[in-house]
């Protein structure tokens, strides 16, 4: 029992220190989280990320769709409509949207995706198609990268009231938001993931999910400093 409670802690580990490759250290989000952007790169940062964000209840309405188990439908469902919204809730999108209008884009040029690029459409593409054709333990599993999302959520709420003044503080509610959100999605796919990925292969096969994951956010941030330049 003991070795089996051991072998879980080892590979959750295994699994956390993966967030040495989460895009908190890249230098575009390293830029927009140490004040250094531009009024100009935070919208575009925003209104690609939208896309992210409609993307997924996607993601995860695929995932419930090829999951048999009743018990965990009734706890993954809560993700979509944590974006979604459900009676007095705006949801997730929602808050996204209001954070759009605080750095200053339209509705309008939010929602017609006019800003959103090529690759990034790819990669968040890539993790919808992902979770629609994986085994449902799989597409959960890679939802792992939000094991490292609160970081990053309470980097922006500590940092961008100071560095950038002029966005409307009610605008960061969709970071606290998340904060408490992730922390309960995480503890449901590790889970998932603890059960499922059983043995050395299994478990390095579950390393490398997590990295697809993380590569993905990671070609975001590549593509977003490509057309909006780092400084
Ligand atoms: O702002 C971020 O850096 C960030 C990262 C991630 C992530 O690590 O996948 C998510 C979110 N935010 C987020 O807000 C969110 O709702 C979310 C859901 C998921 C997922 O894979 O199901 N990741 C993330």
């Amino acid at each position: 029992m003991n070795a089996a409670l051991d072998t879980a802690a080892a590979f959750e580990a295994r699994l956390r220190e993966q967030g040495t490759a989460y895009h908190i250290h890249h230098p575009f989000n390293r830029m927009l989280n140490e004040g250094r952007a531009t009024p100009e790169q935070i919208r575009g940062w925003v209104a690609n990320r939208y896309y992210y964000q409609i993307s997924i209840p996607l993601k995860d309405a695929a995932i419930l769709s090829n999951c048999p188990d009743r018990e965990l439908r009734r706890q993954w469902i809560q993700r979509i409509l944590d974006h979604d919204g459900h009676g007095e809730d705006e949801g997730g999108i929602e808050a996204w949207a209001r954070l759009a209008l605080a750095v200053g884009l339209s509705r309008e040029e939010l929602e017609d995706l006019r800003h959103v690029l090529p690759a990034v459409r790819f990669a968040v593409d890539a993790y919808v198609n992902f979770a629609r054709r994986a085994p449902w333990q799989e597409a959960m599993c890679s939802s792992l990268t939000e094991l490292f999302a609160p970081k990053i959520h309470k980097e922006r709420l500590a940092n961008w009231p100071q560095h950038y003044p002029w966005i409307e503080r009610e605008g960061l509610y969709y970071f606290q938001k998340r904060l408490s959100e992730a922390r309960r999605d995480v503890d449901q796919a590790l889970r998932v993931t603890i059960d499922y990925f059983k043995g050395p292969d299994a478990e390095q096969k579950a390393l490398s999910i997590l990295k697809f994951k993380l590569d993905i956010l990671w070609t975001m941030n590549d593509a977003m400093a490509l057309a909006y330049g780092v400084r």
